[in-house]
């Protein structure tokens, strides 16, 4: 690594020993980036605040994938095919790519990482298929967040391989049930809770007063998460990702996973950006890309003054 790139990235160990990468931006973000997932574990703005939850019972110990921050969900989101939920790519170890293929430059990115993927001989019993995932973690001017992922058949018997995908991102929130996502109504959705079902969202906006886990579909590339409380809003903008699922398990589910506190759920939302409904199909050598941008605005907002065109056209 030249000294030059180390001042913005370094190795070193995290829970349980486990390989993490730290990147800092010389204007004063940073993120860490576990090997085992490829899993972004946290993201601090300039002044040190964290942005991203992460569970304090998150146990960190393979092959249980890391609860909190921003799990990748492939070959397979949910339990929508025969993996087991939201697919191998969170519970693997992923190696640092020192030589990926070219990326469009942009000089302003000093901190970033480059991870790949490929699959063992143990996910080819499960999955038959070879690909190289290669996924580029970066700090942006701003401090922005942004996961680039870019997945490629390599198979060499000429068949095309399927798959659906997210970034599982969990935001920190101050309270749940003063949070707001907007960019999501008037779409329809299809309800995990009730089978399935596809409904139409009613109202401005979302908002949280029960269990929620939905996955909407064509959705717009920004979505916004407006923290009240905090008065801090997430800009998520996104491309190749179709589909946005909204989850927070509320008090009964978060009681009854171990990995997670009791209270824990008032403190986070996941909204991932995904490629769910419409499956995902590569031919050997072709490549698909699926990109997360995430940004923060703070928001002066107050609860039912909120103006979403203004949030959601901030650039
Ligand atoms: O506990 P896991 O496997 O990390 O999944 C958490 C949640 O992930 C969400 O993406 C799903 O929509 C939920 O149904 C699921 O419960």
């Amino acid at each position: 690594m030249s000294s030059e790139k180390s001042r913005y990235y370094e190795v070193c160990k995290g829970f349980n020993g486990l390989d993490k990468v730290l990147l800092r931006d010389p204007r004063g973000s940073s993120a860490e980036v576990y090997l085992y997932g490829g899993h972004v574990t946290s993201w601090k703005n300039d002044h040190g605040e964290e942005l991203l939850f992460l569970s304090s019972k998150a146990t960190f110990k393979p092959p249980k994938a890391i609860r909190g921050g921003i799990p990748i969900c492939f070959p397979q989101f949910s339990c929508h095919g025969n993996l087991d939920q939201h697919g191998f790519a969170r519970n693997r170890f992923w190696a640092i790519d020192d030589h990926p293929p070219p990326f469009p430059t942009n000089n302003s990115i000093k901190a970033f990482v480059d991870l790949i993927l490929k699959p063992s001989e143990e996910e080819m019993k499960i999955w038959p298929h070879s690909f190289e995932f290669r996924l580029r973690v970066a700090l942006g001017p701003g401090g922005d967040l942004m996961l680039t992922s870019r997945i490629r058949n390599t198979n060499t018997d000429g068949k095309p391989f399927s798959f659906t995908f997210a970034y599982h991102t969990y935001f920190s929130v101050s309270d749940i049930c003063e949070v707001r996502v907007e960019g999501l109504e008037t779409l329809d959705y299809l309800d995990n809770l009730q089978k399935k079902k596809r409904f139409t969202e009613q109202g401005d906006a979302l908002t949280f007063e029960s269990e929620v886990d939905k996955m909407y579909l064509s959705t717009p590339t920004k979505i916004a998460i407006i923290d009240h409380e905090k008065k801090r809003t997430y800009v998520l903008r996104k491309d190749g990702l179709p589909d946005a699922v909204v989850w927070n398990p509320w008090d009964k589910k978060a009681k009854a996973m171990t990995d997670f506190g009791d209270n824990e759920y008032k403190h986070m939302v996941c909204v991932e950006a995904a490629a769910i409904e419409k499956p995902i199909t590569l031919k050997p050598g072709e490549e698909w890309k699926g990109r997360l941008e995430l940004s923060i605005v703070s928001s002066s907002y107050c609860s039912g003054q909120l103006d979403p065109r203004r949030v959601l056209q901030c650039s």
